[in-house]
């Protein structure tokens, strides 16, 4: 499947080459489309931390700078799209860390959810928390079967920032954001398809990557200018209220991380992910 994609400068996304693939975040050219298949490269479960999340903002901005026709975001492992920020690195964190483990994330989104050009993302399988919200930044999601979905945060103990929620309310109604986000709920790939959290199922993985090309090519009669000039409309507000108030969003994180119940929480959590081998 991937044989057909170049690491390459290409003419329909501009002198893009294979420099910015880290070995964090894998990026793949289409020569004919000009499609990027961006994977996601952090095994085993690709949680996020700093490292991760500035290589994924560093493509972003340079598919931007390249004029990118679309961008496909998957991961590298064979059931996971990615289990959100990496708890490691939330759990007894060092501070300064931790501060930098929030911009980076409210960086990354502000550059995905922006993004100038149609965004999808291939779901090859779960996407919780932190990687459920790179989901909802992305215009589109396909997801395979037996997977699961959401943002579990209140029932970590913590609550969404509205940037999330934003997100989250750009995809779902309002009635299914208060159930989701209240219960910090997790759903199953055919719930996710019923509440509309994702929008179309596929078989496997190449099968979620074929989808996500279809839906990007709906757009080859659509002038980029007006493309990005109308999801700025649409989103810009959401950014903007994120960019006015990105102190107070990461203090507010940080307040969360560092309350004694998240941290006590987060012990047991991450005692019963361990302990599942067992
Ligand atoms: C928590 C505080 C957040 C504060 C935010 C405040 C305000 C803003 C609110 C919302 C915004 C979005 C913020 C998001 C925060 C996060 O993203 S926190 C991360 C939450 N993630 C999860 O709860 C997912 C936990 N993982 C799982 O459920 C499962 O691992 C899985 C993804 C379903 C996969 O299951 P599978 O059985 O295949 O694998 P294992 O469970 O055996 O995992 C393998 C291995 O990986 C370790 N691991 C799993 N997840 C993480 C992770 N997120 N970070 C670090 N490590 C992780 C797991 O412990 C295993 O390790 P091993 O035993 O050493 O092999």
């Amino acid at each position: 499947m991937i044989s057909f994609l170049m690491r390459r400068t290409i003419p329909r996304c501009r002198a893009y080459s294979s420099q910015t693939t880290s070995e964090l975040t894998k990026v793949e050219v289409n020569e004919k489309t000009g499609v990027a298949v961006v994977t996601l490269n952090r095994p085993p479960v690709n949680g996020l931390n700093v490292a991760a999340l500035r290589s994924l903002e560093k493509v972003i901005g340079d598919l931007e700078t390249n004029k990118c026709k679309g961008l496909i975001l998957s991961s590298s492992s064979k059931n996971i799209f990615c289990a959100g920020l990496d708890l490691t690195e939330i759990y007894k964190p060092d501070q300064e860390k931790l501060k930098s483990l929030w911009t980076a994330f409210q960086d990354l989104w502000i550059k995905l959810y922006g993004a100038s050009f149609p965004t999808t993302a291939a779901l090859n399988g779960h996407a919780i928390a932190g990687g459920c919200v790179l989901a909802l930044s992305c215009d589109y999601r396909v997801m395979v079967p037996n997977s699961s979905i959401g943002l579990n945060e209140t029932e970590l103990g913590i609550s969404p920032t509205a940037w999330i929620i934003a997100s989250m309310q750009n995809v779902l109604s309002k009635r299914s954001v208060e159930l989701a986000l209240l219960q910090g709920r997790i759903y199953k790939t055919n719930q996710a398809l019923e509440i509309g959290l994702i929008d179309e199922i596929a078989n496997d993985k190449d099968e979620t990557i074929k989808k996500c090309e279809e839906f990007i090519a709906k757009y080859s009669r659509v002038q980029s200018l007006a493309f990005s000039l109308t999801k700025r409309e649409l989103r810009g507000k959401a950014i903007s209220e994120l960019t006015s108030n990105r102190q107070g969003d990461l203090q507010f994180f940080v307040d969360s991380i560092n309350n004694p119940s998240v941290q006590k929480f987060l012990e047991k959590y991450l005692q019963s992910l361990k302990s599942k081998k067992n």
